[in-house]
């Protein structure tokens, strides 16, 4: 299972200070959503120059225009961009086309979608990766979320996932037991004393 360190912070500047410490123990760097629309694809294009053997995520969170985002974010230097499960099957067809231009590729995140397992075998079917089992930091505020639905969903669904939205050194074992392909951790390491240490401890305690 691939570890991916999603950096919810407002500046290039604290990103790349993160990526630094997490980079060795991390096998994705993940741009967060308020990250890019604070600075923009040049974030993006910085955290690929600094990590070039890393895989770049860029959670775009596409909703409309799925081709041209996903084309300016792979020419900014993404690897991987999301789009929303919850958007239309054309926006979704759309990056995909864009990710094959590139030689990329398209995540989509399933944040807000009630069926997941079900939108997850269509947006696969449709050419995305994997998909985003995700619980937003919104979500796991509101009363009665359970963590464990997120890898019921990923088991059901039958296809390639990831797990995101409350993935720390207590629940990682999970994750990883559900089958899933990447764990995406983002407080459990950028808000710990020490990133290193944090981002060191979630790859050890995947065994
Ligand atoms: O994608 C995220 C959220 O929508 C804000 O951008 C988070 O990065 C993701 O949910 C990870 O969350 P935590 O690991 O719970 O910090």
């Amino acid at each position: 299972m691939k570890l991916q360190f999603a950096m919810d912070t407002l500046s290039t500047e604290s990103a790349l200070a993160l990526a630094a410490a997490a980079a060795p123990h991390v096998d994705i760097l993940e741009l967060g959503t308020p990250l890019i629309k604070s600075e923009g694809l040049s974030a993006i294009t910085a955290i690929k120059a600094a990590h070039p053997d890393k895989i770049v995520f860029a959670d775009l969170k596409t909703m409309d225009a799925g081709e041209l985002e996903a084309d300016i974010a792979f020419g900014a230097g993404a690897d991987l961009v999301t789009v929303l499960g919850t958007a239309g099957d054309s926006t979704i067809a759309g990056a995909v086309k864009a990710a094959k231009k590139h030689g990329k590729g398209v995540v989509v995140d399933l944040i807000g979608v009630a069926d997941k397992p079900a939108r997850a075998k269509q947006v696969v079917a449709l050419g995305a990766e994997f998909v985003e089992m995700h619980a937003g930091l919104d979500e796991q505020a509101e009363d009665g979320f359970t963590f464990a639905t997120l890898l019921r969903d990923g088991e059901a669904s039958g296809v390639p996932f990831s797990v995101a939205g409350g993935v720390n050194a207590a629940s990682i074992g999970s994750v990883r037991d559900s089958g899933a392909r990447i764990a995406v951790a983002g407080s459990a390491i950028y808000s710990a004393e020490n990133v290193g240490e944090a981002a060191a401890a979630l790859r050890a305690a995947i065994g």
